[in-house]
């Protein structure tokens, strides 16, 4: 079941013209500027979108969209069933929204009391919200805290808090902007377990991230955008497949190899020195144990190493690829 769905949004931002001129005394000083241009995203139930691309792609201008933020100029959009700019308050009680970098509770107040004032808000009844408590509580090992003014917090407490603040009233969509920044290893993980779990329970999940292990270890789907387009939507292995499709094979002889070493399907071959060679081949050509099986039978192997893409590598990639591009871009469907 669809629980986001955007068909063709899009959305202006009136800015100003640059340059000082006499003229503009008497002109319209401002022009329209495309943030978003005809963008298509759904998120099914228990699904973890990913939502990526580069500085000002049109991701948080989306999100500002599906959140009631801000009307579309054009596009329809449906948000747990519901049209986000004209059912906001609405809305609010289906959706919860996690900003890594700003908390959304009050800052001199016990975590309880946070939660308390949202109880209040939401209207949720308090046995209702004392279960979810509980629950998100022992999920989320908010106990040791939960008296602690929020401006005492770690970082790591501060965004375990604010998923709570975001789950507690069991909304089916969660947004989470940048939900691991700044975090260390066993905090994101905390996150990451976390995001299945909720996964896992049915909400829809929209993560814009830049953290690749969010990317890899969290989304069922990536949608990359670029200047306001799709570029790309599908899983990671698609992904990884478009824009990363070789791997390779670092081979170490036991004695000096000299001369050309012949390795079928290789698309190009290094060689260091005698003793190490390293071989490039497309995933979809061939496989690194039939590479391996070739390198084993026919030269006197040491060692191999094989060494696989990751989305690190896709993403790097792709983002020198729209660096160097102008103007807008066709999506590519993984
Ligand atoms: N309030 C605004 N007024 C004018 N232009 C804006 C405004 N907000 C965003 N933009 C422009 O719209 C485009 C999309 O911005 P948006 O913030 O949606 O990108 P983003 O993908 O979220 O970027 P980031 O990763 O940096 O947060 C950018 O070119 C940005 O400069």
């Amino acid at each position: 079941m669809a629980l986001i769905e955007v068909d063709g949004l899009v959305k202006h931002y009136r800015v100003r013209k640059p340059g000082r001129s006499v003229r503009r005394l008497f002109t319209r000083h401002s022009e329209l500027k495309e943030a978003v241009r005809g963008i298509d995203l759904r998120v099914d139930a228990g699904e973890v979108v990913g939502y990526l691309g580069p500085n000002g792609a049109g991701k948080s201008t989306t999100i500002k969209c599906l959140c009631g933020i801000m009307a579309p100029d054009a596009g329809r959009i449906r948000v747990a069933g519901l049209d986000p700019s004209r059912r906001r308050l609405e809305l609010a009680r289906r959706i919860g929204v996690v900003f890594g970098q700003k908390t959304a509770l009050w800052w001199d107040l016990p975590v309880t009391e946070s939660f308390e004032l949202l109880r209040a808000i939401y209207d949720v009844p308090r046995e209702r919200h004392r279960r979810r408590l509980d629950e998100l509580t022992a999920l989320l090992g908010l106990d040791e805290f939960a008296h602690v003014p929020v401006r005492q917090l770690s970082l790591g407490q501060r965004v375990r808090s604010d998923l709570a603040a975001a789950l507690l009233h069991d909304p089916q969509v969660l947004f989470l902007d940048e939900p691991t920044i700044g975090l260390d290893a066993a905090a994101k993980s905390g996150v990451r377990r976390f995001v299945r779990e909720i996964r896992a329970r049915g909400v829809a999940v929209l993560l814009t991230t830049h953290d690749l292990g969010d990317i890899e270890e969290l989304c069922d789907r990536i949608v990359i955008l670029d200047r306001g387009s799709v570029l790309f939507e599908g899983s990671v292995d698609e992904a990884l497949g478009r824009y990363a499709p070789h791997s390779r094979v670092i081979v170490e002889f036991s004695r000096d190899v000299q001369g050309t070493i012949e390795v079928p399907f290789a698309d190009s071959l290094h060689r260091r020195d005698d003793r190490q060679a390293e071989i490039v081949f497309k995933r979809a050509e061939e496989t690194a144990a039939a590479v391996t099986r070739h390198l084993l039978d026919a030269y006197p192997v040491r060692d191999l190493r094989i060494t696989e893409p990751s989305i690190e590598d896709v993403v790097k990639s792709l983002y020198e690829e729209l660096g160097d591009r102008a103007g807008g871009a066709e999506p590519a469907r993984g």
